[in-house]
């Protein structure tokens, strides 16, 4: 049943679906091997040429050895038979922590190399390094998170979307349709795809043929490139379409964010409308939430035919909305800080930007929650704050400067 009030607080009745007991299996059989996607720009030293992306180098880490190959393997290691091994890619990106850390049950963000999860810094367009990891370790799932992420800031910097999320996700791609056995993928989309569509709530059926932003087509385009190598290479696939996902350790360059940084420094934030005064709203999405909606991904996921790039049969293909089912007005979401921060924001009421953004959101999770048992239990209110503590906590001594 879908929701279309503004409003909703959740049930204390709602459960996610798994068994303890297939968690408790997963937690201990879970490798997150975790390959931190480079977001930031590479050392000039090894620009080819700043005026065209596409030819920008690779920047060189330091990966490789038998020391490098050992903890690799360590890491990789399931503790049950039937354990699955997991390459977790956008480790060090906001939702990555969050998978990393759930795999293996504990701990968060800054606490990646205590939770025993090994991180190999690098980039996905680094082809050598993939195939340096497949030959260590025969990763039966990938988690595809590594990302350029935002919807306007694909108007500053284009090529970083198209490197990360075109040429990354297509190495990604060629070297997991050739390694021996294929892992099953689930991977980043966005709710964005759905663009300039009109029909709410949104669903995995509707349109998404009219993107609003580069970042949009950008993933867009890696629905149609995942279509693509499940077809020819049976590789199973499942791309996972995130409504503004929110919390702790999340991206300051996000609203929810950087409002409560400026309403903290009394700077004025600008809250968009639409045209006629029109609400301009989010399906604000808790990350615990798709967190559970990422694991339940990557637990129904069934394995790649193909073997050797070659296809054997048909693979899953698969796409699911995980929203909140509950939209809220932005300047809803302000007022909720307010009351969090215990501070007036300074409102400047602006009109909505023609630089990618779309007015309202609204994800239709019934396929999500038949098919991985997804339902989010976290109403925006809570989510915020959680937030909030987090925030306030992280930056409060002053250690951590909030720029
Ligand atoms: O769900 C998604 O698909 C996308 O969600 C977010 O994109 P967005 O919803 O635009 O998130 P924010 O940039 O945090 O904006 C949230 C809301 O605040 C509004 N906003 C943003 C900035 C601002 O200064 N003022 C303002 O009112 C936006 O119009 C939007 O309605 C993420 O940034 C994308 O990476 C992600 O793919």
């Amino acid at each position: 049943m879908e929701k279309s009030s503004y409003f909703f607080t959740r049930g204390g009745g709602a459960r996610w679906h798994y068994s303890l007991a297939k968690l408790t299996v997963w937690s201990f059989a879970f490798l997150a091997l975790i390959l931190i996607f480079f977001l930031r720009s590479p050392a000039p030293s090894t620009i080819t040429s700043a005026a065209d992306p596409s030819r920008r180098s690779l920047r060189n880490y330091n990966w490789g050895g038998s020391a490098w190959e050992k903890r690799v393997r360590a890491s990789a290691r399931a503790r049950s038979s039937n354990g699955l091994t997991v390459l977790v890619t956008g480790a060090a990106g906001f939702v990555g922590t969050h998978v990393s850390s759930a795999l293996k049950r504990r701990g968060d963000g800054a606490l990646l190399e205590r939770t025993g999860v090994f991180i190999v810094e690098g980039d996905i367009n680094d082809e050598a390094l993939l195939r340096k990891l497949f030959e260590v370790v025969p990763f039966t799932h990938v988690m595809h998170l590594a990302a350029q992420a935002g919807v306007r800031y694909a108007m500053e910097n284009p090529g970083s979307y198209v490197h990360s999320n075109i040429a990354g996700f297509v190495n990604l791609l060629e070297v997991c349709k050739s390694v021996n056995p294929q892992p099953a993928i689930v991977w980043a989309s966005s709710s964005s795809v759905y663009g300039l569509n009109t029909k709410v709530p949104f669903s995995e059926k509707d349109r998404t043929d009219q993107p609003a932003s580069l970042y949009a087509a950008t993933k867009k385009a890696g629905e149609e490139i995942a279509h693509t190598y499940n077809h020819i290479y049976g590789l199973s696939l499942t791309g996972l379409r995130f409504f503004t996902v929110y919390g702790p350790w999340g991206r300051p360059d996000m609203a929810y964010f950087f409002f409560t940084k400026d309403i903290l420094k009394g700077k004025q934030i600008a809250i968009f409308e639409a045209a006629n005064h029109g609400t301009v709203a989010r399906d604000f999405t808790y990350i615990d939430d798709i967190v559970k909606g990422c694991l339940g991904a990557l637990d129904t996921a069934e394995k790649s035919t193909g073997s050797g790039g070659k296809k054997r049969g048909p693979a899953q293909l698969r796409v699911f909305n995980l929203g909140n089912t509950s939209p809220v007005p932005v300047s809803e979401l302000v007022s909720i800080l307010e009351r969090l921060l215990k501070v007036k924001a300074k409102r400047n009421i602006m009109k909505l930007p023609r630089n990618g953004d779309v007015q309202y959101t609204h994800a239709n999770i019934s396929y999500a929650q038949r098919e991985l048992g997804y339902k989010p239990t976290t109403d925006l209110q809570s989510g915020l704050k959680k937030f909030v503590r987090w925030y306030l906590n992280y930056y409060s001594d002053g250690k951590k400067a909030v720029e």
